[in-house]
């Protein structure tokens, strides 16, 4: 699992006066749960961007577990995210045409050949996530199903950090509700820290900490307020 330490982040995009992004410091100890909230247009996709290595930042540093993405070349924070981020999106980012099995192993075949363990784990992680028939074509399964194989896809790397952008917004609620306990309980039986973006109550519940944003500043953090 990974620790995070973000400090003097800023992101300015073209056009812009001021800095879509400003955050003064954001630490998660590693095996940390914390949720990140606020409105539309908040910031919340900017800072995930900027975790994750997706997008350049424009100043400051974002370290995991002693490593400043920040200061990586494109294609470095690329190879850092594959190793060790897994990434559950709100609209699954799956491939039609491919089988559960299949989506969940891309990502490592598009970049090597996959070992016989990975096989071994994809099924296994498939069946954790409650998915009966691997090579049922992904165009075929139920929604809550989809997002269960993207959830398996994010684990399959063993990640230090699971980064989740809004994963329940596209879901009924009951099945929402299923998929928040899963992303939950496989990041602590995996040990891996876990974020996401959500305005699930019932996903923010079960997570320890929740950090709000406006105008691309932290303007609320419940760890804050619990210590203070
Ligand atoms: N590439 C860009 N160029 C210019 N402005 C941008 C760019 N990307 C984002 N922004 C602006 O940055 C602000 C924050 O956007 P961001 O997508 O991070 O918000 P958000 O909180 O994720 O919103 P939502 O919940 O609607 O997805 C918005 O005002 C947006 O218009």
């Amino acid at each position: 699992m990974l620790a995070l330490a973000i400090s003097g982040l800023t992101m300015r995009f073209p056009g812009l006066d001021t800095p879509v992004l400003s955050i003064d410091r954001l630490h998660l100890p590693a095996g940390g749960r914390l949720a990140i909230t606020g409105a539309s247009g908040s910031g919340k996709s900017t800072l995930i961007n900027a975790m994750t290595g997706l997008d350049t930042v424009t100043s400051g540093s974002v370290c995991w577990g002693g490593t400043d993405i920040a200061a990586l070349a494109a294609g470095k924070r690329d190879a850092f995210r594959a190793a060790n981020i897994g990434l559950v999106m709100q609209d699954f980012h799956l491939f039609p045409g491919l089988s559960a099995f299949e989506n969940v192993v891309l990502p490592v075949r598009l970049s090597r050949r996959l070992k016989p363990a990975e096989c071994e784990r994809a099924l296994h992680l498939l069946e954790t996530t409650g998915i009966a028939r691997p090579d049922q074509a992904i165009e075929t399964l139920s929604r809550g199903e989809m997002q269960r194989v993207a959830v398996a896809r994010a684990l399959l790397s063993k990640p230090g950090v699971i980064v989740a952008d809004e994963p329940t917004a596209s879901l009924d609620r009951r099945t929402g509700s299923e998929v928040a306990e899963l992303i939950v309980r496989l990041a602590r039986d995996e040990g891996t820290t876990l974020i996401v973006v959500t305005h699930d109550p019932a996903l923010m519940e079960r997570l320890d900490r929740r950090v709000g944003l406006d105008g691309g500043r932290i303007v609320e953090d419940s760890s804050e307020v619990l210590a203070a």
